[in-house]
């Protein structure tokens, strides 16, 4: 069937639905402007048999995460399954890719704001990913103010004027391609119950991406394309390819119509990507390197061994043994399997100065070097400023013949160990690494709890992924009673010493007035709690959730 056949089909069935059609679903707190366009009664319905058939298996899900959590904890390492070695050993190719997701050379991404999504999709790169995960804080208006602006994008009805500037923003003639990424399946919506509970935010994110534009998309030979995060096993991949078919057949769609790419962005998962692409094999185009969540991940699901702690957060980089594992390992898997491998997020941000922006540069050549020669397929960057030299590389290796580097085998590799891709890494723990790890997540948690989800510090990206991995850092430094590499042993009590000498520092590097209008106060008590815990806090954005959205 033609992609204008099923708009037609579609637009049929939906000329007949009911208005005044009950669900199970209820709307909690004061209405936002466009709630009532997001969440109008076709959309209501939609997400309430989504819910009705799918809600109930989350928390299962997240509880073998836990589960599996605890085995770590007592001993025994993360490793490939035993119980799926048939899908690992197996002669097999997910289902295929459409033609505008062949070539993703680079990707850029950023929050679903207005004015972003319009310059994102201007950028010189092949697809954006619109976000409601990492850069984005879920405030409730800022999720429904995500879907209108997707929305307009995907109509090509969106412009924008910035208030302080008169600058106008509007589409140029030929967009990138868009991909949608929701949240992660352990953040709920509060905003919305279904039988008196809150449902997972990744869904509803995923329910409205899909209801309001699948038709539009699918008319202008794209279609309705997702990214899928922080998936731990390939159970969860299972949920998601059961969602994906229940949609496609609801709205009479070919199956695979809907396509997505999940990010490898966590220790388990590296272990089941093999069986996370035959799960989904029908829907599924790429796995893609989601790097700052996965370190934070290894920190997180090894947090019982000692000899696992990882070093200053700047010594962690690509090429570090466990990280090289792991970019190799993926693309070597997607490519036996006829899918992209996609590579990941280098943080610089351009600098404002030339001589500085120079070496962030090259900072950024050297990472992307390293992922088109390893094999990647694309690449993610940060801010349009970026794209140009990440294009140059990945046109540089893929060549003028084709879209993908999809030929690179990696047969010849030696088999990469479970032991490669848990190797420890070596490095100092500095004080300035502790102080600025420190800084750094303060300054995140502050912006977050304000809605703003991703922030420049530093010269760096900094997101709920890289945050993390400060925080966690120190967390762990803690736990195991490291020393800094001048001696000093890292306890509670030299955190909150240091926290308190840091919120100064920031203090004098913002100016008070900025400082004062904050809430540093807020950020810094939550900081230190989730820091001096003895459990560690799953992800800052749950107890940052409960602030965002008090
Ligand atoms: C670990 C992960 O998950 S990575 C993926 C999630 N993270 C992201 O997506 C990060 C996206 N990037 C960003 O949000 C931003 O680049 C920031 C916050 C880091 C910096 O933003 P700014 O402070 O606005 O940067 P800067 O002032 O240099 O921006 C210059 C212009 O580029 C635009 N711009 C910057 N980043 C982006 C982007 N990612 N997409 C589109 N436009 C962008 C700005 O809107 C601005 O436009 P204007 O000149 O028309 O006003
Ligand atoms: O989502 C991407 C990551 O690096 O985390
Ligand atoms: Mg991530």
């Amino acid at each position: 069937m033609t992609a204008e056949q099923l708009v037609a089909q579609y637009s049929k069935s939906t000329a007949n639905a009911d208005d005044s059609v009950k669900t199970d679903l209820t709307f909690i707190g004061p209405t936002v402007n466009g709630q009532e366009e997001v969440f109008n009664s076709g959309a209501v319905a939609f997400l309430d048999s989504l819910c009705a058939k799918f809600v109930d298996e989350v928390p299962e899900l997240l509880k073998l995460r836990k589960q599996k959590q605890a085995r770590i904890d007592n001993g025994e390492l993360p490793d490939f399954l035993p119980e799926t070695r048939a899908i690992r050993d197996g002669n097999w190719t997910i289902r295929g890719m459409p033609n505008d997701l062949t070539d993703r050379r680079v990707e850029i991404t950023g929050p679903v704001d207005r004015k972003m999504i319009i310059n994102a999709l201007n950028a010189n790169v092949k697809v954006f990913m619109a976000d409601f995960e990492d850069s984005l804080a879920p405030s409730w208006q800022k999720i429904v103010e995500g879907q209108i602006n997707l929305r307009d994008a995907v109509r090509g009805d969106i412009d924008f004027t910035a208030p302080e500037t008169g600058k106008h923003y509007s589409l140029n003639p030929d967009p990138a391609v868009l991909i949608a990424r929701v949240r992660g399946l352990h953040l709920i919506e509060k905003h919305i119950e279904y039988k008196g509970t809150p449902i997972p935010g990744g869904l509803v994110d995923f329910a409205m991406y899909f209801y309001h534009n699948y038709r539009q998309l699918l008319a202008k030979k794209s279609g309705p394309y997702f990214y899928i995060p922080k998936l731990e096993s390939h159970v969860e991949a299972r949920w998601w390819a059961k969602v994906f078919a229940f949609v496609e057949e609801r709205f009479c769609l070919e199956p695979g119509t809907i396509k997505c790419t999940c990010l490898i962005e966590t220790l388990p998962a590296v272990f089941e990507m093999e069986e996370i692409l035959y799960e989904l094999r029908s829907n599924i185009v790429a796995l893609n390197c989601g790097r700052w969540d996965y370190i934070f991940s290894y920190i997180k699901t090894l947090k019982n061994y000692p000899d696992r702690v990882l070093p200053d957060r700047q010594a962690v980089t690509m090429d570090t043994k466990f990280l090289s594992a792991y970019s190799r390992l993926l693309i070597k898997t997607c490519h036996k399997r006829g899918a992209l491998a996609m590579g990941g997020m280098a943080a610089f941000i351009p600098a404002k100065d030339e001589a500085t922006n120079e070496l962030v540069l090259q900072k950024v050549r050297g990472d992307k070097e390293l992922e088109a020669r390893n094999g990647h397929d694309g690449t993610w960057v940060a801010h349009p400023g970026l794209a140009d030299t990440a294009m140059k590389i990945f046109n540089d290796y893929i060549g003028g013949d084709r879209t993908n580097q999809l030929h690179i085998t990696r047969d010849v590799d030696a088999p990469i160990l479970a032991s490669e891709l848990l190797e420890p890494c070596d490095g100092e723990k500095t004080e300035a690494g502790m102080r600025l790890n420190i800084r750094i997540a303060l300054q995140y948690i502050e912006a977050w709890i304000q809605g703003n989800g991703c922030v420049p510090i530093y010269g760096l990206m900094e997101d709920a992924a890289t945050a993390e991995i400060s925080r966690t850092s120190i967390w762990q430094w803690i736990q195991h009673g490291k020393s800094l590499s001048n001696g000093k042993l890292v306890t509670k009590a030299l955190f909150k010493d240091m926290l308190k000498e840091e919120m100064a520092n920031v203090k004098k590097e913002l100016g008070a007035e900025r400082f004062n209008a904050g809430q540093f106060a807020k950020a810094s008590t939550l900081f230190e709690q989730i820091t001096t815990s003895d459990e560690l806090v799953d992800f800052l954005t749950l107890p940052g959730y409960e602030l965002l959205t008090a």
